[in-house]
């Protein structure tokens, strides 16, 4: 398939590019410097450049504290930028695939059960309010879409690029002599290389339509910081606290653990549990 990926310099866009190009895909990746998604120019110039039948649009705006101060722009990248995709696949007949965010959720103070796609979201950010909004464009404007959710991603091109929560563990953690870390937000922290694995696979089946696809089970920051530094061998003192106690501009979700079934009943694919996915991405 001829295939052009957006956010190519980015952690999941590096990982997808690689894999996708393995599977002999025909891979054009456009970076920043060459498509802005913001703006309907830009996508119809570059997009037709690329004659593409699959766009897979994994650019983002993700700063979620910042998001707060400039919801603007926050929804310009992510909701007008996904619009601007769907309405320029849509009238050239081609298939997207958007990428979206446990950040979806929130809203529910109550939840302990995995969410399945068919639940009602209800962000408690600005972040995840726009990502939200980019996921209706996609879903409303272009028949032929993927709209994958996914959660607390880390790759290799974070080690240099946008960083990771796991990068910011290991430097943190070699620069002080302990941390206080939230320890009330479940959810499941995924590896941009198993991720890119699961949507190689699904692109192959067709079956369009809204996905959760992370790593297996859940856990929180704090307890995902505590496996890092064991891995890592690093040793600081570390202390769980609440979201109220770390105080941070934006409101995250307490719990946003995604229910990725429907991802394995097409696929037939399981991404590996996330306490291996971390030793895997640590180890090499
Ligand atoms: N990171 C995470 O923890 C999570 C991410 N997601 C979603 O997954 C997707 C991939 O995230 P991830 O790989 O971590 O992101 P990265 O920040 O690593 O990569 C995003 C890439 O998009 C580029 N980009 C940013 N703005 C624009 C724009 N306006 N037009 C074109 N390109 C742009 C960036 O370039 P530059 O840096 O030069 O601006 C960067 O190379 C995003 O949709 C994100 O919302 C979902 C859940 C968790
Ligand atoms: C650095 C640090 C963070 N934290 C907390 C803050 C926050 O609640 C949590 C994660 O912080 P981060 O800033 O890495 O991640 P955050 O921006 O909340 O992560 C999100 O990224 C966006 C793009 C998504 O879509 C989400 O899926 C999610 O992964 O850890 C601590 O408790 N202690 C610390 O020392």
């Amino acid at each position: 398939m001829k295939i052009t990926v957006i956010g190519s310099r980015g952690q999941l866009g590096q990982d997808l590019c690689t894999r996708l190009i393995e599977e002999e895909h025909q891979v054009s990746g456009l970076t920043h410097q060459q498509i802005s998604i913001e703006e309907a120019s830009s996508v119809a110039s570059t997009l037709s450049e690329t004659a593409p039948d699959l766009v897979i649009n994994t650019a983002a705006y993700n700063k979620v504290d910042q998001a707060e101060s400039e919801p603007e722009v926050a929804y310009a990248i992510n909701a007008l930028g996904p619009r601007n995709l769907a309405r320029y696949c849509q009238e050239q007949q081609i298939a997207l695939m958007q990428i979206s965010s446990d950040y979806v959720f929130g809203l529910d103070l109550t939840r302990q059960a995995g969410y399945r796609e068919q639940d009602a979201p209800g962000p408690v950010s600005a972040y995840g309010l726009s990502k939200l909004a980019g996921e209706y464009f996609v879903r409303a404007l272009c028949p032929q879409h993927y709209v994958i959710r996914t959660c607390g991603l880390y790759g290799k091109a974070g080690k240099t690029g946008n960083g990771n929560f796991v990068e910011t563990m290991l430097r943190l953690g070699r620069e002080r002599d302990s941390l206080s870390i939230i320890n009330d937000q479940h959810c499941t922290p995924t590896s941009t290389r198993d991720l890119a694995e699961a949507l190689t696979r699904l692109i192959s089946t067709d079956q369009f339509g809204l996905y959760h696809v992370t790593n297996r089970g859940q856990t929180t920051w704090y307890e995902l910081a505590r496996k890092v530094f064991e891995i890592a061998g690093i040793e600081v003192e570390t202390s769980p606290i609440t979201t109220e106690q770390y105080n941070a501009a934006a409101d995250r979700p307490r719990y946003s653990v995604l229910d990725c079934s429907l991802l394995e009943e097409v696929t037939q694919y399981t991404l590996p549990d996330w306490q291996t996915a971390l030793e895997n991405y640590l180890q090499s």
